[in-house]
């Protein structure tokens, strides 16, 4: 098994994205048993299992399934006298991270939790107020969710944030866990969907573990739950929710919900958890003014430290108006792009590379759509590629749909990971980030995904 466990770390270590903090959390894993599809690992500590589900989950189970040939699913569970093996973790060449991890001490206190306050598994460090940019489509739900993460408890409680998709919803809810903690490192804040409520829910009935969830999910002084609209209609999970958000409230806890639609447009939640809703404030997110589309896109630039010029950012902006991520993706493409081929990012490249992408009449676009025209591109039956085969070119062809169907739909991580066989989400999304990073380095995949957005948007286009 440690030799499984050997072989693993240096496919995920090769496929890109380790960090020096994901390598000491991964030296802390000690490989158990592969049973049928199932791998079970142990660590010590509570802290290291969350870390190890909600941030490196994807990238293990990829790994692993590599690994061992076929797809399997990881159990972490955790034994406080656990000793990992002394498997060494490999670090990629030139890497700045792992000078430092290497000058660190090798036994495991992953960060120091004195000076910082350790980072949340469950928040993306991408999405902070900093990166956050305000106009006038967003200007009073940052504003208040500001408010809220300078002094949780106080005012506007619970804070209830809707709008549509990829309007900035999840990036603020991860804002003021972020805030709050680096004012008040004590503040114990717990971000989840609410697709994995439900599947926690579930699973602490079916193992006997209510106690643990409701400790999960009560003792907290800050509970940001994301895309609320998931409960409707799941009445268990509902009532449990509604438990769970009147023991808070009345405690004094904060609560902070987001939705795709307002209190009153949720259908299949009961009246009484609706008015509750409404207690607190209620605010919009609306898709961005031209200036705004225009900002977002520089930070972006700024963050990924890539030069695209005023015009660039001003052709995307005023060609793809709707919804932040497609946004995003279109200046990853356009850079990607100019990486490939050491060219300067300018108008007219923008233009050739875009060209396809852009058009105002598509209809809607759906992950069946996607699926079936990636296949068809790869020569494979959409079965092949949402099944668990991990030779080469379906495992591509699924993260690269997978990709797509991130950009292109307003479905959520967990849901897409449903149109692939049931897939994990923290596997769809370990696919999207792996084909993000690769998109600039390798043309054969930069090629790929450009050829087959273009299908996708010429069949919706009919
Ligand atoms: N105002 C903003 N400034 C900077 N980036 C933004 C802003 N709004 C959204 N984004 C970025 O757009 C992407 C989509 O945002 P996010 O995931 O928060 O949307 P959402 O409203 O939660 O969507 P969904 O309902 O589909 O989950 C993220 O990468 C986010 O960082």
């Amino acid at each position: 098994m440690d030799e499984v466990w050997r072989q693993a770390l240096e496919h995920l270590v090769q496929d890109g994205g380790v960090s020096a903090q994901h390598r000491s959390f991964l030296r802390l894993v000690k490989p158990l048993a592969v049973v049928e599809d199932n791998v079970f690992l142990a660590v010590a500590e509570d802290f290291t299992k969350n870390y190890i589900e909600s941030t490196l989950r994807g990238g293990v189970t990829e790994a692993l399934s590599q690994v061992i040939g076929r797809d399997i699913r990881i159990a972490v569970t955790v034994d406080a006298s656990v000793v990992p093996p002394e498997v060494v973790v490999p670090e990629p060449a030139d890497d700045a991270d792992a000078s430092a991890a290497r000058k660190a001490p090798s036994a495991p206190t992953p960060i120091s939790r004195t000076v910082e306050p350790v980072p949340d598994p469950h928040l993306n460090p991408r999405y902070t107020f900093d990166t956050f940019v305000i106009g006038s489509s967003n200007r009073f739900a940052h504003a208040a969710a500001l408010a809220v993460a300078e002094s949780p408890g106080k005012t506007y409680n619970p804070l209830f944030i809707y709008g549509g998709s990829g309007l900035g919803k999840t990036h603020l809810l991860h804002a003021i866990g972020h805030y709050t903690r680096q004012i008040k490192p004590q503040t114990r804040v717990r971000y989840v969907n609410s697709e994995e409520f439900t599947n926690d829910f579930i699973n602490s009935i079916r193992d006997d573990r209510s106690l643990s969830f409701k400790r999960t999910y009560r003792e907290v002084d800050v509970l940001l739950i994301d895309d609320i609209q998931f409960l409707q209609g799941k009445e268990q999970t509902l009532e449990e929710f509604f438990h769970t958000f009147n023991a808070l409230h009345n405690a004094g806890k904060h609560v902070v919900i987001t939705s795709d639609v307002s209190p009153r447009h949720l259908d299949g939640i009961e009246e009484r958890m609706r008015t509750r809703f409404e207690w607190g404030l209620m605010t919009d997110v609306q898709p961005p003014d031209l200036e705004t589309r225009i900002a977002i896109l520089r930070k972006k630039a700024q963050a990924d430290d890539v030069a695209a010029p005023g015009d660039v950012l001003e052709y995307i902006a005023s060609n793809i108006t709707s919804n932040i991520r497609e946004l995003e993706g279109a200046l990853i493409r356009v850079t990607a792009f100019a990486a490939l081929n050491k060219q300067n990012v300018d108008l007219s490249l923008a233009q050739v590379v875009l060209k396809d992408l852009i058009s105002d009449n598509d209809s809607e676009i759906t992950a069946s759509s996607i699926i079936g025209t990636t296949a068809d591109y790869f020569g494979i039956t959409m079965d092949e590629l949402t099944g668990t085969s991990r030779s080469r070119v379906f495992v591509t062809a699924r993260q690269i749909a997978m990709y797509l169907c991130r950009e292109l739909t307003d479905l959520s991580l967990p849901k897409i990971g449903e149109h692939f066989g049931g897939k994990d989400h923290t596997t769809v999304m370990y696919s999207v980030k792996k084909v993000e990073d690769q998109i600039a380095q390798r043309r054969q995949m930069y090629n790929q995904v450009n050829e087959i957005h273009a299908r996708v948007k010429q069949q919706s286009r009919g």
